[in-house]
């Protein structure tokens, strides 16, 4: 009972360090100091100061907006036991793009994440073996209008995932194309399917990014692989993906339940300690990288250490004199 209220304080502590949206919505959080943009009428550049007046949007409206947009769903699994969930995009008949209407189911899933504190990790993917084909192309030709408050909502979404104190893992099965692609970079890792495909097809479509994958593969993968993906529009096969660094394992070919097989993947090498250690660490890399300041994200991890250090998990080890053979 003292190590679950301890462990609570710890991960509601690292939350409210973390405050998972602020910075992708803030006034500031806009743009740095040297990113620009295009203006859809006139294809001019728009100075990054111009940028940061953009307006914090009223996630509420849009949601309400998207909802409209019928069709598909996600749907969250959630195991104590493994301390796994299992979030599936859900429209198979169209290769899982995505409605509005998945989009704010998304959304939904997501807060229901943020609030499960017996979770150590997360894999998404899609129903009936392809992750996801980006925008269902149906909602994407009603919703022609609605391009930035749409991305806005993804964003917020996107950065809400990556930021869980949970492991993320995409699996890239399938057709991973345009929007999926982008959707497997708010993951901390990919596992591949050995007959996946993953492609940032957008630039083909007349489209730069949507859902924020060109901050998060930047970020990923520097900005000479993140230009060459993005502005190729290739379509990689798993031995390419693995060697640019956009997935970390790809499945064996002899494979009968990739799903299984991600999940021991995961219990293997990312989930074998305990729940609550693995969440904090989890959010300390997340705020070391949201921090623009060394100073404070060395000032968030010596805070949450601090909870750790003396707990009852570091008692029962030191006690169990453990050797790391
Ligand atoms: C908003 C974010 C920005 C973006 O995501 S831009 C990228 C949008 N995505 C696309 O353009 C993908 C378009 N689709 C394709 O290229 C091909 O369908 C694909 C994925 C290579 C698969 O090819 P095939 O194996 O030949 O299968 P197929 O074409 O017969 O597809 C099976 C059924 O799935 C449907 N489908 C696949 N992706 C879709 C999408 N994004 N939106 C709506 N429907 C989609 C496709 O139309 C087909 O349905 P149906 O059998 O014709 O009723």
């Amino acid at each position: 009972m003292a190590l679950i209220r301890k462990s609570n304080t710890i991960c509601s502590r690292a939350l409210k360090i973390l405050q998972p949206s602020s910075s992708a919505f803030s006034p500031s959080g806009a743009g740095n100091a040297q990113s620009q943009s295009v203006d859809k009428q006139t294809c001019n550049w728009i100075p990054a100061k111009r940028l940061h007046s953009f307006k914090r949007p009223n996630l509420h409206v849009i949601r309400n907006q998207l909802a409209r947009f019928e069709g598909g769903s996600v749907e969250l699994e959630m195991n104590n036991d493994t301390g796994i969930a299992i979030l599936t995009l859900n429209n198979p008949r169209r290769m899982n793009s995505m409605t509005g209407k998945m989009m704010v189911d998304m959304a939904d899933k997501v807060s229901e994440l943020e609030e499960w504190h017996e979770g150590k990790a997360l894999i998404m993917r899609g129903a009936d073996g392809n992750l996801c084909t980006g925008g269902d192309l149906t909602f994407v030709r009603k919703a022609l209008h609605y391009g930035e408050e749409m991305a806005a909502y993804q964003h917020d979404t996107l950065t809400r995932l990556l930021n869980l104190p949970l492991i993320s893992v995409a699996l890239v099965q399938g057709h991973t194309l345009g929007g999926g692609a982008e959707l497997s970079t708010a993951c901390d890792f990919r596992v591949m399917s050995s007959s996946a495909k993953i492609g940032f097809v957008q630039i083909k479509m007349g489209l730069s990014t949507a859902w924020g994958a060109a901050t998060r593969l930047t970020r990923l993968l520097g900005r000479r692989k993140a230009i060459d993906l993005l502005c190729s529009a290739k379509i990689l096969l798993p031995d390419a993906a693995l060697r640019e660094g956009l997935v970390d394992y790809v499945l064996p070919k002899i494979c009968t339940d990739e799903l299984a097989e991600t999940t021991n993947w995961l219990l293997r090498n990312l989930c074998a300690y305990d729940t609550n250690i693995t969440r904090v660490v989890k959010s300390l890399v997340v705020s070391a990288e949201l921090s623009m300041d060394h100073y404070q994200a060395l000032d968030a991890e010596r805070k949450l250490f601090g909870q750790t250090w003396g707990g009852p998990v570091q008692r029962k080890m030191l006690d169990a004199n453990v050797k790391h053979k």
